[in-house]
């Protein structure tokens, strides 16, 4: 067992607020066995999606490694219902249309591709002089009122990984690739040494609990996008787990997977700021990984890992938050938005 999936049963099996509920669990298995019939190859393809890269080379894995140094912390201030559509939330306009969200991460930095600015280029990034934060900050220019959120962060954070990659990796994501011998865990131990903007390890009753979300989907996003071969090939890419954002957790609570507290559902739903690290969001976390854990051992089918749950979960968030609609309307998103923590790890 992986150490974030260890830690996850820890925090599951400890949780005073946020418990998984296995026969929600197991509903949910049958649920995706029936949607991968009928979706089939569809089912939860990274590459469908517009925004995300075709060509499957190494400028394609520098532009991976920029979104999941920056994959953080999109949710909107004005946004308190959570219904993802604000006027006022951070948003970009990209050919026609205005991202928000994950979405508009990827706007942004197709578009300064687009613009000729060498963005996904590390030894660019890292660089003060030859790509001055004003830059960055061009390129994160809102089409709507509202900044987008923790923009310092992000500069800091590319200058400290780009610097990372030029010290220990001769500069490009492809050689960190290949020193991990297609071992996924081995790719989030060097990922822990050298990038210190990846350890997303929160201390939970005594114990330093490993959840690694940007981590383990950087390594996802790279499977994915490779479909598992050449530069994506991971020989135990079935030990990464689901990954703790703010919109997974949401849904599995939709669906029955987990239950909350009266107090921490009460905090949800008074769209409350929590601090990272307040043990209810350890335990949110905690669970979700837990309990997708559980829809992947109750589903018990081939090529059904934790990633491809996780993938169509998100999916199937995103398109709930657009729709409104909702499996148990005491469950609907609108009444009980996602967790509200301004954080650089999820
Ligand atoms: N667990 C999990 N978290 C994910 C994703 C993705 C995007 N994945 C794409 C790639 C393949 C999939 O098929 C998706 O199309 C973003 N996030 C997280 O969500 C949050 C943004 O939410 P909102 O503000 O509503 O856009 C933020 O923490 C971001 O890091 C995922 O897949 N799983």
């Amino acid at each position: 067992m992986s150490r974030v999936l260890e830690d996850s049963h820890f925090i599951a099996s400890n949780s005073k607020n946020v418990q998984v509920n296995t026969e929600g669990c197991h509903q949910v298995a049958s649920w995706i066995q029936q949607q991968l019939d009928t979706l089939g190859p569809k089912f939860a393809n990274w590459q469908d999606h517009e925004l995300h890269p075709k060509s499957q080379d190494s400028h394609t894995l520098d532009w991976i490694f920029l979104i999941d140094i920056l994959n953080f912390s999109f949710w909107s201030d004005a946004d308190t219902r959570d219904s993802g559509n604000h006027p006022a939330r951070f948003g970009v306009r990209y050919k026609g249309n205005l991202y928000t969200g994950y979405w508009s991460l990827c706007a942004a930095i197709n578009k300064a591709l687009d613009n000729n600015i060498p963005i996904t280029t590390p030894s660019f990034y890292a660089n003060e002089t030859l790509c001055p934060d004003d830059l960055i900050a061009s390129i994160f220019a809102s089409d709507t009122k509202e900044p987008v959120p923790l923009l310092d962060e992000r500069i800091r954070i590319m200058r400290a990984s780009g610097k990372a990659l030029l010290k220990h990796h001769r500069g490009r994501f492809v050689h960190l690739l290949e020193t991990c011998n297609h071992s996924a865990q081995k790719f989030l131990e060097l990922l822990l040494q050298d990038f210190p903007d990846f350890r997303d390890i929160s201390l939970y009753k005594g114990r330093d609990c490993y959840i690694l979300k940007r981590a383990q989907i950087l390594v996802a996003e790279t499977w994915a996008c490779f479909h598992g071969q050449s530069y994506g090939r991971f020989d135990d890419i079935d030990s990464i787990t689901m990954f703790a954002d703010y919109r997974v957790p949401q849904i599995l609570w939709q669906l029955g997977c987990l239950d909350y507290s009266s107090e921490f559902e009460s905090r949800l739903r008074k769209s409350e700021l929590i601090a990272h690290n307040d043990p209810m969001e350890i335990e949110m976390r905690g669970c979700s990984i837990w309990a997708v854990e559980l829809v992947r051992q109750a589903a018990n089918r081939k090529n059904l890992n934790a990633i491809m749950i996780d993938f169509f979960l998100w999916d199937m968030a995103k398109e709930w938050q657009a729709t409104g609609y909702s499996p148990h309307q005491e469950r609907a998103l609108s009444s009980v938005p996602s967790i509200r923590v301004r954080s650089i790890y999820y």
